[in-house]
């Protein structure tokens, strides 16, 4: 199975937004469509579902999945992490859409009453250590121990190496697009992950594109 670093990553997706011309928002409405086929597949407790969601494409996603949920009618909240103002303009339209279509995001949740987390908070584009309130954060999530789905990515794992950046949730199960990402099979990221499932969401691989060879030579888990 090919994986793949971030960088190598966040070339494919450029690559299919900006020179086969695929909107962004239909890949993040692929993606978001392809977790709720994983939500649907009857594993998971759903009578109430928290979506974490941040700055970037991966908090996009997680808006994305928290409007499908709430058009089926399923008892779903909606956290934001992080300045709304500092939001990236694909999280943005998202959030433009929720709010018509009735959705209003809650200031602050409460873990213990979620049944299920799904964490789109950071995924690929995590770039330094998690700011120490977040880092909190997930160590008390991580201690009360809810289910959690992670976006792409476990928030706070690095997608190359499989560090962890301050702090990570551990997630039950990662839906991640594309390619599976290195740092989900090794390191603490192989173990945080949980059972990985990797979505093909319509994104293209340039035709000249060369794997690093580091993508190659970490098939194997060596956590
Ligand atoms: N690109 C696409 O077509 C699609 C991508 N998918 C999803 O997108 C993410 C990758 O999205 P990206 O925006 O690159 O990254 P993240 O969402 O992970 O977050 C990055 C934003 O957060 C800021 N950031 C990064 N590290 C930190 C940190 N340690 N502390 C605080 N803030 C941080 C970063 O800001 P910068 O100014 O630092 O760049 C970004 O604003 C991918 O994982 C997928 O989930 C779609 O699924 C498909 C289409
Ligand atoms: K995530």
């Amino acid at each position: 199975m090919q994986l793949v670093t971030a960088s190598e990553m966040q070339k494919i997706d450029t690559y299919t937004v900006n020179t086969i011309g695929m909107p962004q928002d239909v890949l993040i409405e692929r993606a978001a469509l392809s977790v709720i086929d994983v939500i649907g597949a009857g594993h998971f407790n759903l009578e109430h579902i928290l979506v974490l969601a941040g700055l970037g494409n991966n908090g996009a996603d997680g808006v994305a999945i928290t409007r499908l949920l709430y058009a089926q009618g399923f008892n779903v909240s909606l956290q934001f992490v992080g300045n709304v103002s500092r939001a990236k303009e694909s999280v943005q339209r998202q959030l433009a859409i929720i709010e018509k279509y009735g959705l209003v995001r809650s200031e602050k949740s409460d873990f213990n009453e979620a049944t299920l987390i799904i964490d789109a908070i950071f995924g690929t584009g995590l770039n330094n250590l998690l700011p120490e309130g977040l880092q909190k954060m997930i160590k008390a999530a991580n201690h009360i121990e809810k289910t959690v789905i992670a976006i792409d990515t476990p928030t706070g794992i690095d997608a190359t190496t499989g560090e962890v950046r301050g702090a990570a949730l551990k997630a039950h199960t990662t839906v991640t697009f594309g390619y599976n990402k290195i740092g989900l099979t090794q390191r603490v990221g192989g173990y945080l992950s949980g059972n990985v499932i990797v979505k093909d969401i319509g994104l293209l691989t340039p035709p000249d594109f060369s794997f690093s060879d580091t993508a190659d030579k970490h098939s194997a888990t060596d956590v």
